[in-house]
């Protein structure tokens, strides 16, 4: 979908088939779909079912987009996220969920560990991202801009919320994981294939600590529509960087490690929906 009445269908097709009037918007990255699990009070739709909405092909992406209750909140997850690896036009989903009345994305991914002091297990706050594909002119607001959306040269500076930030290190401490939370750079590549060891020196060198194959187009979308924004990596793996090292990636590795800690990521993300507080969308402040 790519202009406002096609988002607004979208948008109407789904307020038209439940009650719920989101606050919040998660995006689940790889084998981290389970937080839509714990949702009260469900309803839920294949993306299949969604007129105008993508299909998502990925293993560890189930393809549902589900509302619900966390905390007091109003909530709308997707399990499964749509990657330009896929074919799909740069994702702008997220402007249904503006149109919706989401006050606060929150975006998470697994993600491969270039700093020494990131191990597969760890969290990333993500405080700052490079947009790789964006910065090579695949960029998601390509094209005629919409006003009614934002505006044609949105600001990046401070678009993941310093204030979310704070308040996701305090969760960490009190949930007893602060010990492997951290903040640091996301780097978003176009995959799917993993970094070969030149790449990986290259974004070492470059003060890149994490590297994945999303999130920054959603970030880009949704901070260019006014959305506050809230992201975490899952480390996965190590990123090989050595030709002595004989270890190598895999999906199924990133999925199994998304397994282990799922429970972890969703208490924290939890906790901080708990916490947040909403300014009131309902009026959509840039959306005419
Ligand atoms: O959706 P995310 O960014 O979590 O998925 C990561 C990047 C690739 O899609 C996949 C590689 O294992 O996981
Ligand atoms: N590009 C990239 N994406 C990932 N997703 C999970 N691990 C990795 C990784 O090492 N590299």
């Amino acid at each position: 979908i790519y202009i406002h009445d096609e988002y607004q269908k979208t948008a109407d097709w789904l307020m038209s088939q439940t009650k719920h009037r989101p606050q919040v918007a998660i995006i689940c990255g790889s084998g981290l779909g389970m937080l839509a699990d714990t949702l009260k009070c469900q309803d839920s739709f294949a993306y299949s079912d969604i007129p105008g909405f993508p299909q998502s092909t990925v293993q560890g992406h189930a393809g549902r987009l589900v509302f619900g209750e966390l905390k007091g909140k109003t909530c709308v997850c997707m399990q499964g996220r749509f990657h330009m690896y896929e074919g799909h036009s740069l994702c702008k989903v997220v402007r249904v969920f503006k149109l919706l009345g989401v006050d606060t994305l929150i975006v998470t991914n697994a993600a491969g560990s270039l700093a020494d002091g990131l191990q597969p297990g760890d969290i990333m706050v993500i405080k700052d991202h490079v947009n790789f594909p964006g910065m090579g002119g695949l960029n998601p607001l390509t094209g005629p801009n919409d006003d009614k959306f934002g505006p044609r040269f949105p600001a990046m500076s401070g678009c993941y919320d310093k204030g979310l930030r704070c308040v996701a290190m305090e969760v960490a401490k009190q949930l007893g994981v602060a010990n492997i939370m951290q903040e640091g750079v996301y780097a978003m590549v176009g995959g799917p294939n993993f970094e070969s060891i030149a790449e990986a020196r290259l974004l070492h060198r470059l003060g890149v600590d994490a590297v994945g194959m999303s999130t920054a187009p959603e970030v880009v979308v949704a901070t260019h529509c006014g959305l506050r924004v809230f992201g975490l990596s899952l480390i996965t793996n190590k990123v090989v960087k050595s030709y002595e090292d004989s270890e190598s990636v895999n999906h199924d590795g990133v999925l199994e490690v998304g397994r282990l800690r799922s429970h972890t990521v969703q208490q924290l993300v939890t906790e901080l929906i708990s916490r947040m507080e909403i300014n009131n969308n309902t009026t959509t402040d840039n959306v005419a």
